[in-house]
Protein backbone atom coordinates (compact mmCIF):
# COMPACT_ATOMS: atom_id res chain seq x y z
CA UNK A 1 0.00 0.00 0.00
CA UNK A 2 1.45 3.39 -0.96
CA UNK A 3 1.85 6.34 1.93
CA UNK A 4 1.61 9.44 1.16
CA UNK A 5 1.79 12.81 3.45
CA UNK A 6 -1.80 13.67 2.46
CA UNK A 7 -4.46 11.93 0.84
CA UNK A 8 -7.29 15.26 -0.83
CA UNK A 9 -10.48 13.21 -1.96
CA UNK A 10 -11.89 14.95 -4.67
CA UNK A 11 -10.35 17.45 -7.52
CA UNK A 12 -12.58 20.30 -6.91
CA UNK A 13 -11.84 24.15 -6.01
CA UNK A 14 -10.48 23.95 -2.55
CA UNK A 15 -8.42 20.67 -2.55
CA UNK A 16 -6.53 21.16 -5.92
CA UNK A 17 -4.84 24.79 -4.45
CA UNK A 18 -4.22 23.05 -0.99
CA UNK A 19 -2.66 19.82 -3.29
CA UNK A 20 -0.35 22.14 -4.82
CA UNK A 21 0.61 23.98 -1.53
CA UNK A 22 1.36 21.52 0.21
CA UNK A 23 3.35 19.62 -2.48
CA UNK A 24 5.49 23.07 -2.91
CA UNK A 25 6.39 22.68 0.66
CA UNK A 26 7.35 19.42 -0.27
CA UNK A 27 4.89 16.90 0.94
CA UNK A 28 4.36 13.70 -1.29
CA UNK A 29 0.16 14.37 -2.20
CA UNK A 30 -2.38 11.89 -3.29
CA UNK A 31 -5.70 13.48 -5.29
CA UNK A 32 -8.31 10.94 -5.94
CA UNK A 33 -10.96 12.32 -8.54
CA UNK A 34 -13.82 9.66 -9.35
CA UNK A 35 -14.30 11.17 -13.12
CA UNK A 36 -11.79 12.71 -15.32
CA UNK A 37 -14.76 14.41 -16.78
CA UNK A 38 -14.79 16.10 -13.60
CA UNK A 39 -11.36 17.24 -13.01
CA UNK A 40 -10.77 20.95 -11.93
CA UNK A 41 -14.23 20.29 -10.00
CA UNK A 42 -17.93 21.55 -10.00
CA UNK A 43 -17.21 25.38 -10.94
CA UNK A 44 -15.09 25.02 -13.93
CA UNK A 45 -17.04 21.74 -15.43
CA UNK A 46 -20.80 22.41 -14.14
CA UNK A 47 -20.91 25.11 -12.02
CA UNK A 48 -19.74 28.78 -13.01
CA UNK A 49 -18.02 28.87 -15.83
CA UNK A 50 -20.16 27.32 -17.85
CA UNK A 51 -23.43 28.43 -16.64
CA UNK A 52 -22.08 32.11 -16.99
CA UNK A 53 -20.46 31.31 -20.45
CA UNK A 54 -23.68 30.66 -21.19
CA UNK A 55 -25.53 33.78 -19.80
CA UNK A 56 -23.54 36.09 -21.85
CA UNK A 57 -23.89 34.33 -24.78
CA UNK A 58 -27.35 34.35 -23.98
CA UNK A 59 -27.64 38.29 -23.38
CA UNK A 60 -26.43 38.54 -26.67
CA UNK A 61 -28.57 36.53 -28.46
CA UNK A 62 -31.62 38.44 -26.85
CA UNK A 63 -30.18 41.77 -27.75
CA UNK A 64 -29.42 40.75 -31.29
CA UNK A 65 -32.62 39.15 -32.01
CA UNK A 66 -35.29 39.99 -29.18
CA UNK A 67 -38.12 37.95 -29.45
CA UNK A 68 -37.61 36.01 -32.69
CA UNK A 69 -37.21 32.38 -30.84
CA UNK A 70 -35.82 31.03 -35.03
CA UNK A 71 -33.04 33.21 -34.71
CA UNK A 72 -32.26 33.28 -30.80
CA UNK A 73 -31.96 29.55 -31.23
CA UNK A 74 -29.19 29.60 -33.52
CA UNK A 75 -26.75 31.34 -31.39
CA UNK A 76 -27.63 28.64 -28.64
CA UNK A 77 -26.09 25.73 -30.53
CA UNK A 78 -23.17 27.82 -31.38
CA UNK A 79 -22.86 29.15 -27.46
CA UNK A 80 -22.93 25.34 -26.49
CA UNK A 81 -19.70 24.62 -28.45
CA UNK A 82 -17.91 27.83 -27.23
CA UNK A 83 -19.20 26.71 -23.81
CA UNK A 84 -17.57 23.18 -24.16
CA UNK A 85 -14.59 24.78 -25.40
CA UNK A 86 -13.58 27.14 -22.56
CA UNK A 87 -15.07 24.09 -20.18
CA UNK A 88 -12.10 21.51 -22.07
CA UNK A 89 -9.31 24.53 -21.67
CA UNK A 90 -9.71 24.98 -18.53
CA UNK A 91 -10.26 20.94 -16.99
CA UNK A 92 -7.11 20.78 -18.94
CA UNK A 93 -5.12 23.56 -17.58
CA UNK A 94 -6.55 22.34 -14.17
CA UNK A 95 -4.90 18.61 -14.95
CA UNK A 96 -1.36 20.38 -16.32
CA UNK A 97 -1.27 22.60 -13.15
CA UNK A 98 -1.45 19.60 -10.87
CA UNK A 99 0.38 16.95 -12.78
CA UNK A 100 3.43 19.41 -13.83
CA UNK A 101 4.39 18.88 -10.23
CA UNK A 102 6.79 16.01 -9.14
CA UNK A 103 4.96 15.75 -5.84
CA UNK A 104 1.50 14.96 -7.01
CA UNK A 105 -0.07 12.09 -8.07
CA UNK A 106 -3.67 11.81 -8.98
CA UNK A 107 -5.92 8.74 -9.07
CA UNK A 108 -8.92 8.08 -11.11
CA UNK A 109 -11.62 6.26 -9.23
CA UNK A 110 -13.80 6.63 -6.20
CA UNK A 111 -12.46 6.90 -3.04
CA UNK A 112 -13.98 5.60 0.55
CA UNK A 113 -12.41 4.95 4.21
CA UNK A 114 -11.57 1.98 5.36
CA UNK A 115 -9.98 3.12 8.30
CA UNK A 116 -9.56 6.12 9.70
CA UNK A 117 -5.84 6.70 7.74
CA UNK A 118 -6.48 4.14 4.75
CA UNK A 119 -8.73 4.70 2.05
CA UNK A 120 -9.84 2.58 -1.06
CA UNK A 121 -9.69 3.45 -4.60
CA UNK A 122 -11.90 1.52 -7.01
CA UNK A 123 -11.17 2.94 -10.31
CA UNK A 124 -13.97 3.41 -12.80
CA UNK A 125 -15.52 0.24 -14.14
CA UNK A 126 -14.49 1.31 -17.96
CA UNK A 127 -11.10 1.10 -16.56
CA UNK A 128 -11.03 -2.32 -15.60
CA UNK A 129 -8.60 -1.72 -13.15
CA UNK A 130 -8.52 -3.41 -9.56
CA UNK A 131 -9.36 -1.83 -6.77
CA UNK A 132 -6.15 -0.15 -4.37
CA UNK A 133 -5.55 1.57 -1.18
CA UNK A 134 -3.96 4.39 0.12
CA UNK A 135 -2.75 6.11 3.15
CA UNK A 136 -1.63 9.50 4.63
CA UNK A 137 -0.85 11.23 7.61
CA UNK A 138 -3.25 14.35 7.04
CA UNK A 139 -6.70 13.60 4.78
CA UNK A 140 -8.58 16.63 3.17
CA UNK A 141 -12.02 15.68 1.90
CA UNK A 142 -12.87 17.72 -0.70
CA UNK A 143 -15.85 16.07 -2.42
CA UNK A 144 -18.38 18.91 -3.50
CA UNK A 145 -22.28 18.42 -3.51
CA UNK A 146 -24.77 16.81 -5.55
CA UNK A 147 -28.30 18.12 -6.33
CA UNK A 148 -31.23 17.38 -4.14
CA UNK A 149 -33.82 15.35 -6.09
CA UNK A 150 -37.06 15.42 -4.14
CA UNK A 151 -39.73 12.82 -4.10
CA UNK A 152 -41.98 13.90 -6.70
CA UNK A 153 -43.87 10.95 -8.59
CA UNK A 154 -42.59 10.81 -11.98
CA UNK A 155 -39.70 12.53 -11.84
CA UNK A 156 -37.03 9.64 -11.51
CA UNK A 157 -35.78 8.40 -14.83
CA UNK A 158 -37.99 10.84 -16.68
CA UNK A 159 -36.63 11.48 -19.98
CA UNK A 160 -37.47 14.91 -20.14
CA UNK A 161 -36.18 16.16 -16.58
CA UNK A 162 -32.92 17.82 -15.86
CA UNK A 163 -30.18 18.40 -13.40
CA UNK A 164 -28.07 21.78 -14.18
CA UNK A 165 -25.86 19.42 -14.92
CA UNK A 166 -27.42 17.12 -17.53
CA UNK A 167 -29.23 20.16 -18.95
CA UNK A 168 -25.92 21.71 -19.60
CA UNK A 169 -24.70 18.76 -21.73
CA UNK A 170 -28.44 19.01 -23.16
CA UNK A 171 -28.26 20.32 -27.02
CA UNK A 172 -32.10 20.89 -26.78
CA UNK A 173 -33.46 24.46 -26.59
CA UNK A 174 -36.76 23.93 -25.16
CA UNK A 175 -40.17 25.78 -26.29
CA UNK A 176 -41.05 26.22 -22.81
CA UNK A 177 -38.77 25.30 -19.96
CA UNK A 178 -40.53 24.09 -16.27
CA UNK A 179 -37.68 24.89 -13.67
CA UNK A 180 -38.41 23.35 -10.30
CA UNK A 181 -37.19 25.57 -7.33
CA UNK A 182 -36.18 29.76 -7.66
CA UNK A 183 -33.10 29.72 -6.28
CA UNK A 184 -29.71 30.61 -7.73
CA UNK A 185 -29.56 27.84 -10.28
CA UNK A 186 -33.77 27.86 -11.22
CA UNK A 187 -32.80 31.79 -11.75
CA UNK A 188 -29.55 31.81 -13.78
CA UNK A 189 -30.59 28.95 -15.66
CA UNK A 190 -33.85 30.59 -16.48
CA UNK A 191 -32.46 34.19 -17.56
CA UNK A 192 -30.07 31.57 -19.93
CA UNK A 193 -32.68 30.06 -21.31
CA UNK A 194 -35.08 33.01 -21.81
CA UNK A 195 -32.50 34.66 -23.49
CA UNK A 196 -31.84 32.32 -26.56
CA UNK A 197 -35.79 32.57 -27.07
CA UNK A 198 -37.55 30.23 -24.17
CA UNK A 199 -40.65 30.14 -22.19
CA UNK A 200 -39.83 29.54 -18.61
CA UNK A 201 -41.66 28.62 -16.10
CA UNK A 202 -40.70 28.30 -12.34
CA UNK A 203 -42.22 26.54 -9.80
CA UNK A 204 -41.22 27.35 -6.58
CA UNK A 205 -42.45 25.90 -2.77
CA UNK A 206 -42.14 28.66 -1.04
CA UNK A 207 -44.34 31.76 -0.28
CA UNK A 208 -41.86 34.27 -0.44
CA UNK A 209 -39.50 34.62 -3.33
CA UNK A 210 -35.89 35.04 -2.89
CA UNK A 211 -36.76 34.71 0.91
CA UNK A 212 -33.02 36.21 2.17
CA UNK A 213 -33.18 38.71 -0.34
CA UNK A 214 -34.07 42.79 0.30
CA UNK A 215 -38.21 42.67 -0.26
CA UNK A 216 -37.64 45.60 -2.81
CA UNK A 217 -34.70 44.52 -4.59
CA UNK A 218 -36.61 41.14 -4.49
CA UNK A 219 -39.93 43.02 -6.58
CA UNK A 220 -37.80 43.90 -8.92
CA UNK A 221 -35.80 41.22 -10.09
CA UNK A 222 -39.64 39.80 -10.07
CA UNK A 223 -40.72 42.41 -12.30
CA UNK A 224 -37.46 42.28 -14.33
CA UNK A 225 -37.88 38.29 -14.98
CA UNK A 226 -41.74 38.85 -15.69
CA UNK A 227 -40.32 41.38 -18.84
CA UNK A 228 -38.33 38.90 -20.21
CA UNK A 229 -40.67 35.74 -20.51
CA UNK A 230 -39.76 34.40 -17.17
CA UNK A 231 -42.79 33.04 -14.79
CA UNK A 232 -42.49 32.32 -11.33
CA UNK A 233 -45.55 30.48 -9.24
CA UNK A 234 -44.78 30.43 -5.59
CA UNK A 235 -46.74 28.25 -3.27
CA UNK A 236 -46.33 25.63 -5.70
CA UNK A 237 -46.82 22.20 -4.52
CA UNK A 238 -45.91 19.32 -7.07
CA UNK A 239 -47.66 16.45 -7.26
CA UNK A 240 -46.46 14.40 -10.08
CA UNK A 241 -44.93 15.19 -13.58
CA UNK A 242 -45.98 12.61 -16.62
CA UNK A 243 -44.37 12.05 -19.65
CA UNK A 244 -46.43 13.26 -22.72
CA UNK A 245 -45.94 12.48 -26.88
CA UNK A 246 -43.89 15.86 -26.97
CA UNK A 247 -42.77 16.67 -23.55
CA UNK A 248 -43.75 17.21 -19.92
CA UNK A 249 -46.96 17.82 -17.67
CA UNK A 250 -46.21 19.17 -13.85
CA UNK A 251 -49.35 18.24 -11.89
CA UNK A 252 -49.00 21.09 -8.98
CA UNK A 253 -51.07 22.68 -6.21
CA UNK A 254 -51.27 26.08 -5.41
CA UNK A 255 -50.92 26.10 -1.53
CA UNK A 256 -52.66 29.32 -0.69
CA UNK A 257 -55.87 28.45 -1.61
CA UNK A 258 -55.85 24.54 -3.14
CA UNK A 259 -56.32 25.01 -6.81
CA UNK A 260 -54.69 22.40 -9.07
CA UNK A 261 -52.56 22.90 -12.16
CA UNK A 262 -51.58 21.06 -14.66
CA UNK A 263 -48.46 22.74 -16.97
CA UNK A 264 -46.89 21.92 -19.94
CA UNK A 265 -43.12 22.34 -21.01
CA UNK A 266 -41.05 20.51 -23.01
CA UNK A 267 -37.98 20.09 -20.52
CA UNK A 268 -37.66 20.49 -16.78
CA UNK A 269 -35.13 21.31 -14.85
CA UNK A 270 -34.63 20.22 -11.50
CA UNK A 271 -33.06 22.90 -9.04
CA UNK A 272 -34.44 22.22 -5.95
CA UNK A 273 -30.90 22.86 -3.67
CA UNK A 274 -27.64 20.78 -3.33
CA UNK A 275 -26.54 18.60 -0.55
CA UNK A 276 -22.95 17.58 0.55
CA UNK A 277 -21.59 15.05 -1.47
CA UNK A 278 -20.93 12.20 1.00
CA UNK A 279 -21.98 9.14 -0.69
CA UNK A 280 -19.68 6.43 -1.39
CA UNK A 281 -17.02 7.83 1.62
CA UNK A 282 -17.71 5.18 3.89
CA UNK A 283 -17.49 7.73 6.66
CA UNK A 284 -18.98 5.48 8.97
CA UNK A 285 -15.62 3.59 9.31
CA UNK A 286 -13.74 6.79 10.07
CA UNK A 287 -15.96 8.49 13.26
CA UNK A 288 -16.40 11.50 11.29
CA UNK A 289 -19.74 13.17 12.49
CA UNK A 290 -22.12 13.98 9.84
CA UNK A 291 -25.10 16.73 10.99
CA UNK A 292 -28.71 16.28 10.48
CA UNK A 293 -28.09 17.70 6.81
CA UNK A 294 -25.93 15.33 5.81
CA UNK A 295 -22.80 17.89 5.69
CA UNK A 296 -19.08 16.80 7.88
CA UNK A 297 -19.11 18.72 10.97
CA UNK A 298 -15.98 20.88 10.51
CA UNK A 299 -14.28 22.93 13.36
CA UNK A 300 -13.15 26.90 13.10
CA UNK A 301 -10.15 25.54 11.27
CA UNK A 302 -12.12 22.78 8.90
CA UNK A 303 -10.80 19.70 11.05
CA UNK A 304 -13.36 17.06 11.52
CA UNK A 305 -14.19 15.19 14.50
CA UNK A 306 -10.82 13.12 13.44
CA UNK A 307 -8.39 15.56 13.90
CA UNK A 308 -6.19 14.59 10.62
CA UNK A 309 -9.28 14.50 8.59
CA UNK A 310 -10.39 17.69 7.39
CA UNK A 311 -13.21 18.77 5.22
CA UNK A 312 -13.37 21.83 2.76
CA UNK A 313 -16.08 23.35 0.16
CA UNK A 314 -19.31 22.33 0.10
CA UNK A 315 -19.10 18.89 1.72
CA UNK A 316 -18.92 20.46 4.94
CA UNK A 317 -22.24 22.56 4.22
CA UNK A 318 -23.27 25.78 5.16
CA UNK A 319 -23.02 28.11 1.71
CA UNK A 320 -22.14 26.85 -0.95
CA UNK A 321 -19.44 29.18 -3.25
CA UNK A 322 -16.72 28.75 -4.98
CA UNK A 323 -15.17 31.50 -3.44
CA UNK A 324 -15.47 29.78 -0.18
CA UNK A 325 -14.04 26.92 -0.85
CA UNK A 326 -10.98 28.83 -2.01
CA UNK A 327 -11.03 30.29 1.30
CA UNK A 328 -11.67 27.30 3.33
CA UNK A 329 -7.87 26.56 1.40
CA UNK A 330 -6.82 29.57 3.17
CA UNK A 331 -7.78 29.10 6.43
CA UNK A 332 -5.75 25.28 6.78
CA UNK A 333 -2.74 26.60 4.85
CA UNK A 334 -2.88 29.70 7.74
CA UNK A 335 -3.51 26.52 10.56
CA UNK A 336 -0.81 24.38 9.22
CA UNK A 337 1.94 26.59 7.97
CA UNK A 338 0.83 30.07 9.20
CA UNK A 339 0.04 32.18 12.47
CA UNK A 340 -3.05 29.98 12.87
CA UNK A 341 -5.11 33.56 12.76
CA UNK A 342 -7.56 32.35 10.49
CA UNK A 343 -10.98 30.98 10.89
CA UNK A 344 -14.44 29.84 9.59
CA UNK A 345 -15.67 32.59 11.94
CA UNK A 346 -13.59 35.96 10.59
CA UNK A 347 -14.77 36.36 7.13
CA UNK A 348 -18.72 37.74 8.04
CA UNK A 349 -19.94 39.30 5.53
CA UNK A 350 -19.76 37.30 2.99
CA UNK A 351 -21.06 38.73 -0.59
CA UNK A 352 -23.27 37.08 -2.78
CA UNK A 353 -24.20 37.32 -6.55
CA UNK A 354 -27.10 35.82 -8.61
CA UNK A 355 -26.26 36.12 -12.24
CA UNK A 356 -29.83 37.51 -13.92
CA UNK A 357 -29.73 39.80 -16.29
CA UNK A 358 -28.95 42.21 -14.73
CA UNK A 359 -27.93 40.15 -11.84
CA UNK A 360 -27.90 41.03 -8.20
CA UNK A 361 -25.57 41.14 -5.77
CA UNK A 362 -26.33 41.30 -1.62
CA UNK A 363 -23.87 41.93 1.36
CA UNK A 364 -24.97 42.26 4.89
CA UNK A 365 -28.48 42.48 6.15
CA UNK A 366 -31.13 43.81 4.64
CA UNK A 367 -33.34 46.83 6.07
CA UNK A 368 -36.00 44.18 7.29
CA UNK A 369 -33.13 42.59 9.11
CA UNK A 370 -31.28 45.27 10.29
CA UNK A 371 -34.96 46.64 11.80
CA UNK A 372 -35.48 43.58 13.41
CA UNK A 373 -32.13 43.88 15.19
CA UNK A 374 -33.49 47.58 16.07
CA UNK A 375 -30.70 49.31 14.85
CA UNK A 376 -30.73 52.75 14.00
CA UNK A 377 -30.62 53.12 10.03
CA UNK A 378 -31.27 55.32 7.56
CA UNK A 379 -31.67 53.59 3.62
CA UNK A 380 -30.48 54.92 0.46
CA UNK A 381 -31.74 54.06 -3.30
CA UNK A 382 -30.69 54.29 -6.63
CA UNK A 383 -32.22 53.78 -9.84
CA UNK A 384 -29.73 52.22 -11.91
CA UNK A 385 -30.83 54.54 -15.05
CA UNK A 386 -29.32 57.11 -12.81
CA UNK A 387 -26.01 56.04 -13.33
CA UNK A 388 -24.48 56.96 -17.04
CA UNK A 389 -22.28 54.00 -17.55
CA UNK A 390 -25.85 51.93 -17.35
CA UNK A 391 -27.64 53.47 -20.21
CA UNK A 392 -23.75 53.49 -22.20
CA UNK A 393 -24.45 49.78 -21.54
CA UNK A 394 -27.84 49.89 -22.28
CA UNK A 395 -29.03 48.16 -19.17
CA UNK A 396 -30.85 50.44 -17.31
CA UNK A 397 -32.90 47.99 -15.89
CA UNK A 398 -32.73 47.52 -11.80
CA UNK A 399 -31.96 49.54 -8.55
CA UNK A 400 -29.22 49.83 -5.74
CA UNK A 401 -29.88 50.03 -2.29
CA UNK A 402 -27.71 51.16 0.89
CA UNK A 403 -28.50 50.31 4.63
CA UNK A 404 -26.20 52.74 6.81
CA UNK A 405 -25.89 52.86 10.71
CA UNK A 406 -27.03 56.46 11.73
CA UNK A 407 -24.97 56.11 14.72
CA UNK A 408 -21.31 54.87 13.80
CA UNK A 409 -22.28 55.83 9.85
CA UNK A 410 -21.15 52.14 8.97
CA UNK A 411 -22.47 50.67 5.95
CA UNK A 412 -24.58 47.55 7.23
CA UNK A 413 -26.20 46.41 3.82
CA UNK A 414 -26.29 46.52 0.48
CA UNK A 415 -28.19 44.95 -2.21
CA UNK A 416 -27.55 46.23 -6.24
CA UNK A 417 -29.81 44.57 -8.99
CA UNK A 418 -27.70 46.54 -11.94
CA UNK A 419 -25.25 45.57 -14.95
CA UNK A 420 -22.06 44.94 -13.10
CA UNK A 421 -23.61 44.06 -9.44
CA UNK A 422 -21.49 41.12 -9.18
CA UNK A 423 -18.23 43.69 -9.44
CA UNK A 424 -19.90 46.69 -7.64
CA UNK A 425 -20.66 44.37 -4.24
CA UNK A 426 -16.93 43.60 -3.95
CA UNK A 427 -15.84 47.32 -3.27
CA UNK A 428 -18.82 47.80 -1.11
CA UNK A 429 -17.66 44.40 0.99
CA UNK A 430 -13.96 45.88 1.06
CA UNK A 431 -15.46 49.26 2.48
CA UNK A 432 -17.56 46.84 4.76
CA UNK A 433 -14.71 44.75 5.91
CA UNK A 434 -11.74 47.46 6.04
CA UNK A 435 -14.61 49.10 8.47
CA UNK A 436 -14.83 52.20 6.43
CA UNK A 437 -17.55 55.03 7.13
CA UNK A 438 -20.33 55.29 4.45
CA UNK A 439 -18.65 58.76 3.09
CA UNK A 440 -15.72 56.73 1.86
CA UNK A 441 -17.74 55.80 -0.87
CA UNK A 442 -19.47 58.60 -1.41
CA UNK A 443 -16.56 60.84 -1.95
CA UNK A 444 -14.08 58.16 -3.33
CA UNK A 445 -12.79 59.00 -7.05
CA UNK A 446 -14.03 56.33 -9.55
CA UNK A 447 -13.77 56.22 -13.16
CA UNK A 448 -16.18 57.24 -15.50
CA UNK A 449 -18.49 55.80 -17.13
CA UNK A 450 -18.53 53.16 -14.90
CA UNK A 451 -21.39 51.34 -13.01
CA UNK A 452 -18.75 52.31 -9.54
CA UNK A 453 -19.51 55.82 -9.37
CA UNK A 454 -22.70 54.94 -8.61
CA UNK A 455 -21.66 54.49 -5.63
CA UNK A 456 -20.95 58.29 -5.03
CA UNK A 457 -24.53 58.45 -5.54
CA UNK A 458 -25.47 55.55 -3.50
CA UNK A 459 -24.33 57.13 -0.64
CA UNK A 460 -24.76 60.76 -1.27
CA UNK A 461 -28.03 59.97 1.12
CA UNK A 462 -25.89 59.69 4.14
C1 LIG B 1 -24.94 25.19 -11.80
C2 LIG B 1 -24.08 25.77 -10.71
C3 LIG B 1 -23.67 27.09 -10.79
C4 LIG B 1 -22.87 27.64 -9.79
N1 LIG B 1 -22.48 28.94 -9.90
C5 LIG B 1 -21.68 29.48 -8.95
C6 LIG B 1 -21.22 30.82 -9.06
O1 LIG B 1 -21.53 31.53 -10.01
N2 LIG B 1 -20.42 31.31 -8.09
C7 LIG B 1 -20.04 30.55 -7.02
O2 LIG B 1 -19.29 31.03 -6.18
N3 LIG B 1 -20.48 29.27 -6.87
C8 LIG B 1 -21.28 28.73 -7.81
N4 LIG B 1 -21.70 27.43 -7.68
C9 LIG B 1 -21.27 26.67 -6.50
C10 LIG B 1 -19.81 26.20 -6.69
O3 LIG B 1 -19.68 25.55 -7.93
C11 LIG B 1 -19.44 25.25 -5.56
O4 LIG B 1 -19.68 25.87 -4.32
C12 LIG B 1 -17.94 24.89 -5.63
O5 LIG B 1 -17.59 24.46 -6.91
C13 LIG B 1 -17.68 23.78 -4.62
O6 LIG B 1 -16.35 23.41 -4.70
P1 LIG B 1 -15.76 22.26 -3.77
O7 LIG B 1 -14.35 22.64 -3.55
O8 LIG B 1 -16.59 22.03 -2.60
O9 LIG B 1 -15.84 20.93 -4.61
P2 LIG B 1 -16.12 20.59 -6.13
O10 LIG B 1 -15.52 21.57 -7.05
O11 LIG B 1 -17.55 20.28 -6.26
O12 LIG B 1 -15.28 19.25 -6.30
C14 LIG B 1 -15.59 18.06 -5.68
C15 LIG B 1 -14.99 16.94 -6.51
O13 LIG B 1 -15.00 15.73 -5.76
C16 LIG B 1 -15.27 14.65 -6.64
N5 LIG B 1 -15.75 13.54 -5.79
C17 LIG B 1 -16.93 13.44 -5.12
N6 LIG B 1 -16.97 12.30 -4.39
C18 LIG B 1 -15.79 11.65 -4.61
C19 LIG B 1 -15.23 10.44 -4.14
N7 LIG B 1 -15.86 9.65 -3.25
N8 LIG B 1 -13.99 10.08 -4.59
C20 LIG B 1 -13.32 10.88 -5.46
N9 LIG B 1 -13.80 12.04 -5.93
C21 LIG B 1 -15.01 12.43 -5.50
C22 LIG B 1 -16.29 15.24 -7.59
O14 LIG B 1 -16.35 14.50 -8.80
C23 LIG B 1 -15.77 16.66 -7.78
O15 LIG B 1 -14.92 16.81 -8.88
C24 LIG B 1 -22.48 26.84 -8.67
C25 LIG B 1 -22.88 25.50 -8.60
C26 LIG B 1 -23.66 24.97 -9.61
C27 LIG B 1 -24.07 23.52 -9.52
N1 LIG C 1 -24.25 32.63 -8.40
C1 LIG C 1 -23.93 31.75 -7.46
O1 LIG C 1 -23.15 32.02 -6.56
C2 LIG C 1 -24.54 30.38 -7.51
C3 LIG C 1 -25.14 29.95 -8.67
C4 LIG C 1 -25.71 28.68 -8.67
C5 LIG C 1 -25.64 27.89 -7.55
N2 LIG C 1 -25.04 28.35 -6.44
C6 LIG C 1 -25.06 27.54 -5.21
O2 LIG C 1 -25.52 26.23 -5.47
C7 LIG C 1 -26.37 25.77 -4.43
C8 LIG C 1 -27.62 25.16 -5.00
O3 LIG C 1 -28.44 26.12 -5.69
P1 LIG C 1 -30.00 25.90 -5.84
O4 LIG C 1 -30.55 27.07 -6.56
O5 LIG C 1 -30.27 24.53 -6.36
O6 LIG C 1 -30.47 25.86 -4.33
P2 LIG C 1 -31.22 26.91 -3.38
O7 LIG C 1 -31.28 26.25 -2.07
O8 LIG C 1 -30.59 28.24 -3.51
O9 LIG C 1 -32.69 27.03 -3.99
C9 LIG C 1 -33.56 25.94 -4.07
C10 LIG C 1 -34.99 26.46 -4.21
O10 LIG C 1 -35.84 25.35 -4.50
C11 LIG C 1 -37.02 25.46 -3.72
N3 LIG C 1 -37.55 24.10 -3.57
C12 LIG C 1 -37.01 23.07 -2.86
N4 LIG C 1 -37.79 21.96 -2.98
C13 LIG C 1 -38.81 22.29 -3.81
C14 LIG C 1 -39.93 21.58 -4.34
N5 LIG C 1 -40.13 20.28 -4.07
N6 LIG C 1 -40.80 22.24 -5.13
C15 LIG C 1 -40.61 23.54 -5.45
N7 LIG C 1 -39.56 24.27 -4.98
C16 LIG C 1 -38.67 23.65 -4.18
C17 LIG C 1 -36.55 26.10 -2.42
O11 LIG C 1 -37.63 26.70 -1.74
C18 LIG C 1 -35.53 27.11 -2.93
O12 LIG C 1 -36.11 28.34 -3.25
C19 LIG C 1 -26.65 26.97 -3.54
O13 LIG C 1 -25.95 26.81 -2.34
C20 LIG C 1 -26.12 28.14 -4.30
O14 LIG C 1 -25.55 29.10 -3.45
C21 LIG C 1 -24.49 29.58 -6.38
Amino acid sequence: MKQYDAIIIGFGKGGKLLATELANRNWKVAVIERSPEMYGGTCINAGCIPTKTMITESEFAERVYQNDYNKQSKLYALALKRKDKLVTFLREKNVENLTRNPNITLYDGTASFICPDTVKVIPSPEKEEAAFELSAKEIFINTGSTPILPAIDGLKNNRYVYTSETLLHADILPHHLLIIGSGAIGLEFATMYAGFGSKVTILEAGKRFLPKADREIAEYILESLKRKNIEVRLNARIQSLHDTTDGITAAYTDASDGTPYFLEGDALLVATGRKPMIENLNLEKTGIQVNAQGAIVVDEQLRTSVPHIWALGDVKGGEMYDYLSIDDFRIIRDTLFGKKERSTEDRYPVPYAIFTDPPMAHIGLTEEEAMKRGYPIKVSRLPASAIPRARTLQNMDGMLKAIVNTDTEKIIGCSLFCTDAPELINLVAFAMKTGQKSSALRNFIFTHPSMSEGLNGLFKAF
